[in-house]
């Protein structure tokens, strides 16, 4: 064996560290037992499922197609999965044994648009961009949106080339550059172009937590997901994240994932808008216990209602996706040793006011919010 020089030792005592102090937390949150097995999942690989692009030409049949004349997915592995038009996805057949390994066939661009057939991600993901009910004519902000899988599904259930006219709108932001750079280009790999020229798909790269400021912007979306940055413990588990864990990391996570969301309401339309909180992380600080906060703070809390996270998704064949779900006090949560998927937390809200304007709630509470904002300065907005 090679001898370890002293900086790979002390990067290597420092993961040690970080380890035992993810255990110590989460036995604590979990008890022994429970932990084990959860961490025990956590380590194995990702389970993806694919959600199939309903952009490309031959729409309603392109899944089929799939399986059938285009092969790109073995029908003796894969099956489909139909949600609605606008939703379907395949996942591995039940009758697969359990350990072989199948690897998802690589997206392909396909017919005339050549447009990929397929995007590639864990199979709780699309659930709080389903959740979301975005419809075509809704105004959409995906503000934490990179790389993009939630976008693509929200976009799916948003826009028909053919009724574009319905003044949908989606909105993907990001504040990493590198990142939007991906999302841009899963955009233009996925998306039909005409839907980028008419303006009403954009990429911006605004700090989420500085979105309520702008009084423009105030009240005016239907719709929004907050995918918020995360301790993403399942990444810290694989050794893939490049940082360790500390609990002192974790809360500054739900610190930022706290402004973000509290951003996110001011821009939510006071009548009948929906938000959708998620994060991929197992620890209840990044999830329920931000969604507290913000209902423990009554200026806040106006009008905003939880929803059942799991009434959205009563449809059979959201079922093998669903396996295992668990409740929690505002939300749900998958946690990939009960689950196939995940992990995944999400809480559904909505927001009524019944006869406030718009924005006069909003700029009532601007100024006494202002010391939860960060200091970071926005960077502009780029247009796909
Ligand atoms: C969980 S990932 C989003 C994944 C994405 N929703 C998807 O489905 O592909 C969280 C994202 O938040 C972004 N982010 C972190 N802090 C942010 C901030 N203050 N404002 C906007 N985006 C932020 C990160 O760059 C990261 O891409």
């Amino acid at each position: 064996m090679k001898a370890q020089t002293k900086p790979q030792k002390s990067v290597a005592a420092k993961q040690q560290n970080s380890m035992s102090e993810l255990d110590r937390y989460f036995v604590n949150v979990y008890g022994s037992k429970r932990w084990s097995e959860l961490r025990e999942a956590l380590e194995k690989p990702t389970e993806h499922v694919a959600w199939i692009n309903p952009f490309c030409d031959f729409q309603e049949q392109t899944a089929s197609r799939l399986l059938g004349e285009e092969k790109i997915f073995d029908a003796s592995v894969w099956k489909l999965v139909r949600y609605s038009d606008k939703f379907s996805f395949m996942v591995q057949r039940d009758d697969v044994p359990s350990d072989i390994k199948v690897n998802m066939p690589p997206p392909a661009p396909i017919g005339l648009r050549q447009l990929h057939s397929h995007y590639v991600l864990d199979g709780a993901s699309p659930l709080p961009a389903i959740s979301l009910r975005a419809a075509p004519g809704s105004r959409v902000l995906d503000i934490c949106a990179a790389p993009g899988g939630k976008s693509l599904v929200i976009a799916g259930g948003l826009f028909d080339v053919e009724t574009s006219g319905a003044k949908s709108m989606l909105t993907s932001n990001d504040r990493s550059q590198p990142r939007r750079d991906r999302l841009l280009q899963v955009m233009r790999e996925y998306i039909p172009a005409e839907l980028k020229f008419q303006g009403i798909l954009s990429v911006t790269g605004v700090d989420a937590t500085l979105w309520g400021r702008s009084p423009a912007t105030c009240g005016c979306f239907d719709r929004i997901l907050v995918d918020a940055p995360c301790s993403s413990e399942r990444h810290i588990v694989h050794g893939s994240s490049g940082s360790s864990w500390t609990h002192s990391r974790l809360k500054r996570d739900a610190k930022l994932q706290g402004q973000i969301l509290q951003s996110a309401i001011r821009v939510l339309n006071p009548n009948g808008g929906r938000l959708v909180y998620s994060t991929c992380s197992i620890a209840p600080e990044e999830n329920d216990e931000v969604i507290s906060k913000i209902i423990n703070n009554s200026r806040l809390a106006k009008g905003l209602k939880i929803l059942d996270p799991l009434v959205e998704l009563q449809h059979e064949a959201l079922g093998g996706l669903l396996q295992g779900v668990e409740r929690t006090k505002y939300g749900a949560i998958m946690l990939p040793d009960k689950s196939k998927y995940g992990p995944l937390y999400w809480c559904v809200m909505e927001k009524t006011i019944s006869g406030a304007a718009g924005t006069a709630w909003l700029e009532s509470e601007s100024d006494s919010d202002s010391e939860n904002q960060s200091g970071e300065s926005s960077e502009g907005q780029e247009e796909t």
